[in-house]
């Protein structure tokens, strides 16, 4: 931090109640340390959140400049504890939002405004009823094969999911079985995710609906995730004997802060639509700027 006297501006919102502090940057001249985004997201001494959407014009940072052509901006998301994810399904939706009541961005000829991530480009769609539909793109499902998660002394297995970010999504009779989540379910093989893990546990709740809970990489647990959702929605279908078979198909999953519908297509593209609301915006002196 440096030590000039003015303060940051940033807005506040979240998807599905997976909250976020926003600092706009359109010149990428703001340096967010570890300890700045730490700061921003305390929910005791800053503003609270479990991540920053940090938005900064592609062409300004070095991490998306090669896909400025498609995308004015880069969504440069931070997990609370100030590490750096590839990407947020929530956190794009919000970002997008930002965007839109900024006037910032508005949609192109296709009707959707592209963003860049660390996990490459995802379009982002305004839907009638004020949701925002997120293409997501293909997961990759590599071998899971004696991947378990536990929690205490309860071990499930787990698939292994990729949605440009890492997931392990558990089936459990019943959501209460996860505990508190205060601290990281644990893993195992201890290889199996060398750059850590979002966990999901999964409960039915009917034909093509399911509860979810989740603890996140650098975050802890959370009130929604997109990407796990999306992870889930993939890892469901598959064990419901769908995919490509059978696609598309369209799951609702529903976490403590909200409801998701994800729908995978026979191509394996995937869409994410939710929430995305902005609830405040102001200026903070946690982080000050020269
Ligand atoms: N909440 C997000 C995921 C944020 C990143 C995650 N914690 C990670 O480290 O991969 C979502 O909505 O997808």
């Amino acid at each position: 931090m440096n030590d000039s006297s003015t303060g940051l501006p940033f807005l506040k919102g979240h998807g599905a109640e997976n909250d976020f502090v926003i600092v706009p940057d359109p010149d990428g001249a703001i340096e967010l340390a570890p300890e700045h985004v730490r700061l921003l997201c305390d929910r005791y001494a800053g503003i609270g959140g479990d991540g920053v959407l940090h938005a900064v014009r592609s062409a300004k940072n070095p991490e998306a400049a090669h896909l400025a052509a498609d995308a004015e901006w880069f969504m440069d998301y931070r997990n609370s504890d100030g590490s750096v994810a590839e990407m947020c399904g929530n956190g794009v939706r919000v970002f997008v939002r930002h965007l839109l009541e900024a006037g910032l961005a508005e949609p192109g000829g296709d009707g959707t405004i592209p963003v860049a991530t660390r996990a490459g480009l995802r379009r982002v769609r305004l839907e009638a009823d004020g949701r925002l539909t997120v293409f997501m793109g293909r997961a990759e499902l590599p071998d899971s094969t004696g991947i378990e998660v536990a929690v205490g002394d309860r071990r499930w297995p787990a698939r292994k999911i990729d949605m440009g970010n890492p997931h392990a999504v558990a089936f459990v009779d019943d959501l209460a079985q996860a505990g508190h989540l205060l601290d990281a379910p644990s893993v195992s093989p201890a290889d199996a995710y060398p750059e850590g893990v979002n966990v999901e546990f999964v409960a039915d709740r009917g034909p093509r609906h399911v509860a979810v809970r989740v603890h996140e990489r650098g975050s802890g647990e959370t009130r929604a995730c997109g990407t796990g959702a999306c992870a889930v929605m993939v890892a469901a279908a598959r064990r419901d004997g769908l995919g490509p078979e059978g696609l598309p198909a369209t799951y609702r999953v529903d976490m403590p802060g909200g409801t998701l519908e994800i729908t995978e297509h026979p191509d394996g593209q995937i869409e994410m639509t939710g929430p995305a609301v902005i609830v405040a915006a102001g200026t903070t002196t946690l982080v000050r700027q020269g």
